[in-house]
């Protein structure tokens, strides 16, 4: 069964704009998959049906053998528990540190502090963030800022990760880290992992990966990349 299912997905916004046509498609439990498309594509609309920021116009979507169209608004809070959102408006508090920052999905789960602590510290140091955990977010570089948000997209262990440009404004070396560690976490924790992002370039990169291609709001295309980690990411 699929783990993910968008059935003829439309998205017409108010002011009449229509960002999604029909869209189908499917995602398997643990699988990664880009999706690629140009500015305007509705990468970012179809992101944010699936964390029920926006609904759709018609057509239906299921997550883990959920419709989500009959969702009601009390139960987005949990929901989104399981999500890791890595978003291009993240926000992240410049005057906290980056513990804290770090933590900040953990708080609603409330977990022992020992815990927390453990699982910060296990984030912190695979980002090689973890000196770096006292020092506010306004003195971070703008790469550390972003590892900082994948850290804490991953913290809570979410069953899928859904990521709009996570390597923008990225030098090509951080862009494969991040990568990396998407990958990773997805083949640890089995969880399904979506990246909206302009180019391929990036996506070639992981293995077993597929790419679903989307233009003015459509699915025009689905590739499969059929690479080896160690020739791409070389340790
Ligand atoms: N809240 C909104 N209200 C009205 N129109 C919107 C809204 N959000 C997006 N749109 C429009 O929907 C279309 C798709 O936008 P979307 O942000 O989904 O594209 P995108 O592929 O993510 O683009 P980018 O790569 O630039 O982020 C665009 O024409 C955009 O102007």
């Amino acid at each position: 069964m699929s783990f993910l299912l968008f059935e003829k997905v439309s998205k017409v916004y108010r002011n009449g704009v229509r960002a999604l046509h029909e869209v189908s498609f499917e995602i398997q439990e643990g699988e990664m998959v880009f999706l690629i498309g140009p500015t305007g594509a509705g990468k970012t609309s179809l992101l944010k049906l699936v964390t029920l920021e926006e609904r759709p116009t018609s057509g239906e979507i299921w997550l883990d053998g959920c419709c989500l169209n009959h969702l009601g608004d009390h139960r987005i809070p949990i929901l989104r528990r399981n999500l890791g959102i890595v978003f291009q408006d993240q926000v992240v508090v410049p005057y906290r540190s980056v513990y804290e920052n770090l933590i900040v999905p953990l708080e609603v789960l409330r977990l022992p502090r020992k815990v927390v602590y453990l699982l910060a510290k296990d984030i912190l140091s695979s980002l090689g963030l973890w000196h770096k955990r006292q020092h506010l977010v306004s003195e971070l570089s703008g790469g550390e800022r972003q590892k900082l948000c994948i850290g804490r997209a991953l913290i809570h262990r979410p069953r899928i990760v859904l990521a709009d440009e996570p390597t923008k404004n990225l030098d090509s070396e951080t862009s494969r880290f991040v990568l990396r560690m998407l990958y990773e976490y997805s083949l640890e924790h089995r969880a399904t992992v979506l990246v909206a992002t302009h180019t391929h370039r990036l996506a070639r990169l992981v293995p077993d990966s597929r790419c679903v291609f989307i233009k003015e709001g459509r699915i025009v295309g689905i590739t499969r990349n059929h690479t080896s980690m160690e020739s791409k990411f070389p340790s």
